[in-house]
């Protein structure tokens, strides 16, 4: 492995970003844009073959994609995640150039307006993001079609079960065209994918900022804790990570700020290795091997990082329609169907184009629970499980859900689960149940065999046997360690940012990613998340110096 070499000690920086994924990218897009000095520091290896990647099978040697960019590939994260998922994190994360939105399916949702206005506190409501959802949307529009020809694949699946909820009653819709439609609809899988390629923010956002003479890039380098005096941050200390940088690294005197973008374990960890923290995760990094370099207990900040953690609660049922047909995507990594491979690689349609397994359709109800909360199921089908003719599609719950966890970290400083914040009350229970019945009812004269749950199996009875742990119900929309409020962590509230996304107790650090979202949303978070970095840009730069 190649040794880092010294960051640079003579040059600031006014922003230095730590993290690139979907929340950093856009942040030191429109940072840089708008004139500043801005450092982005990643710690995996470059992912997208636009940007020096070089992870690849066989098949697309000699071409600038690597297995992040075709979107057929896009599960090869489960197949082999060495040297691409996060080693620090107990659950499936991406640790390279780009984060999640390089290695993700690339779903990619407006939000329900319900998303931001029951979880957000004012300022970041539905109506105060719509301008930079416009801005998101605009150089990311998403597209129902990833083939390039504008045709569908495989689309048997999808057209027997939207054909049989249309019956049902319910109704289709272009989803991004009706955010505010997610109750008893369905509609096409929606992907940040362009080109016939991965797309998103490293196709746009971060191809502008990289244009910028004031924009600096470097992966491979880990940042272990922010630098600071008291409420005062004067830079990031730096990992060794192969050919990255070490040292320590500055922001410009008296005004820069730092901002952590590391994800919902990431940025936590970072503030927790910083000394902020609730008391007893401080104590553990006191107990690490950071413990002696560790900022002295008396700067500690006492906040609830880590608190508030949320997922979707996954529940996958199983159903089999014969014309439901099988693509083989893990197989196509070595051995793709020959034709298949060369109509992509020549014109970027046919089967690869689109993501694997087949993702399509997604539908949504919305359960009003005794509480008289709203809560809000996405439904996601695949075309796999234990026949060749199977779908197994996930039933989401998140906008509405009022069960939280809990993430910690360990002496090893690896980051885990330790409270999972799947069904943790009645009312989230009892809507995951009734969603599945009113599933079973839409499609109980549509030809399809119950595979999961089995025939004279009661929603409920299968609900309950399925264990609310991560590995069984998890979804890696992981949200919610470094809640955005008003109610002060200091002073015993909840938030562990204000709502600038600056943490309290600090005069210059900021977090700004999946972490500040204060509970799970209706669908896939990166675009959101995308819209939230945009948002919180905007209210970074109109701060006084
Ligand atoms: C397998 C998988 C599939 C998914 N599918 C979808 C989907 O189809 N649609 C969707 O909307 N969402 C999907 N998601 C979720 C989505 O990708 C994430 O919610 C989103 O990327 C989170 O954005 P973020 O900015 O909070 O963090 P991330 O995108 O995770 O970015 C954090 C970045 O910080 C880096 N980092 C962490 N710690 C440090 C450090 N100490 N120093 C330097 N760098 C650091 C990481 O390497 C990473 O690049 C999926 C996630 C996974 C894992």
């Amino acid at each position: 492995q190649t040794a880092c070499s010294a960051a640079p000690s003579d040059v600031t920086y006014d922003y230095i970003i730590v993290g690139s994924g979907a929340g950093g990218i856009p942040l030191a897009d429109r940072l840089s844009e708008a004139g500043h000095s801005v450092l982005l520091i990643e710690k995996g290896p470059p992912s997208s073959g636009r940007w020096g990647g070089t992870m690849k099978p066989k098949w697309l040697e000699g071409t600038n994609l690597t297995r992040f960019d075709v979107p057929g590939l896009c599960n090869q994260i489960w197949a082999d995640p060495k040297g691409v998922s996060c080693t620090d994190v107990d659950q499936m994360a991406g640790c390279v150039l780009g984060g999640g939105t390089a290695v993700n399916a690339g779903l990619w949702w407006k939000p329900h307006p319900e998303d931001l206005n029951v979880n957000f506190p004012a300022g970041w409501q539905s109506k105060d993001l719509a301008a930079a959802s416009e801005r998101v949307f605009s150089r990311i529009p998403g597209t129902i079609n990833p083939s390039q020809d504008g045709k569908r694949y495989l689309s048997q699946a999808f057209d027997t079960l939207v054909g049989s909820l249309k019956k049902a009653g319910w109704e289709y819709v272009v989803a991004n065209s009706n955010p505010e439609k997610k109750n008893r609809t369905v509609g096409d899988a929606t992907y940040m994918f362009s080109g016939g390629e991965r797309g998103g923010p490293l196709a746009t956002y971060l191809v502008t900022a990289s244009a910028r003479k004031s924009f600096t890039l470097w992966t491979h380098t880990i940042a272990k804790r922010v630098v600071r005096s008291g409420s005062h941050v004067t830079g990031v200390e730096l990992e060794c990570n192969g050919p990255g940088r070490s040292g320590v690294v500055s922001v410009t005197p008296k005004t820069g700020r730092v901002i952590l973008s590391a994800g919902a374990f990431g940025s936590a960890k970072l503030l927790f290795r910083s000394g902020i923290g609730p008391t007893d995760q401080l104590n553990i990094v006191k107990n690490s091997p950071d413990g002696p370099t560790m900022i002295s207990s008396d700067q500690w900040i006492n906040l609830p990082v880590g608190y508030n953690l949320n997922d979707h609660v996954g529940t996958d049922i199983e159903i089999s329609h014969p014309n439901v047909v099988f693509y083989d995507y893990y197989g196509a990594w070595n051995n793709p169907i020959a034709n298949d491979a060369k109509t992509y690689l020549a014109s970027r349609t046919g089967p690869l184009s689109q993501a694997a397994p087949n993702i399509n359709p997604i539908f949504w109800e919305i359960i009003t629970g005794k509480d008289g909360i709203n809560r809000h199921l996405h439904w996601q089908a695949r075309v796999e499980g234990s026949l060749n003719t199977s779908m197994t599609i996930t039933q989401y719950l998140g906008t509405g859900s009022t069960s939280r966890g809990r993430m910690t970290i360990t002496r090893q400083l690896n980051t885990v689960v330790s409270t999972p914040p799947y069904l943790r009350t009645d009312e989230d229970k009892a809507a995951v149940i009734k969603g599945l019945v009113n599933l079973q009812e839409s499609l109980k004269d549509a030809g399809f065999t119950w595979v999961n749950p089995k025939p004279g199996v009661s929603a409920e009875q299968f609900v309950n046997s399925i264990p609310a742990i991560p590995s069984r119900r998890g979804s890696n929309h992981w949200v919610g360690t470094a809640k955005i409020g008003t109610d002060s962590g200091l002073a015993n509230g909840t938030a562990v940012v204000d709502l600038n996304t600056k943490v309290y107790g600090t005069d210059n650090l900021f977090v700004v990613d999946a972490s500040i979202i204060p509970g799970e949303l209706t669908a896939n978070p990166s675009a959101t998340i995308v819209i939230l970095a945009e948002h919180a840009a905007a209210k970074i730069l109109a701060l006084p110096a």
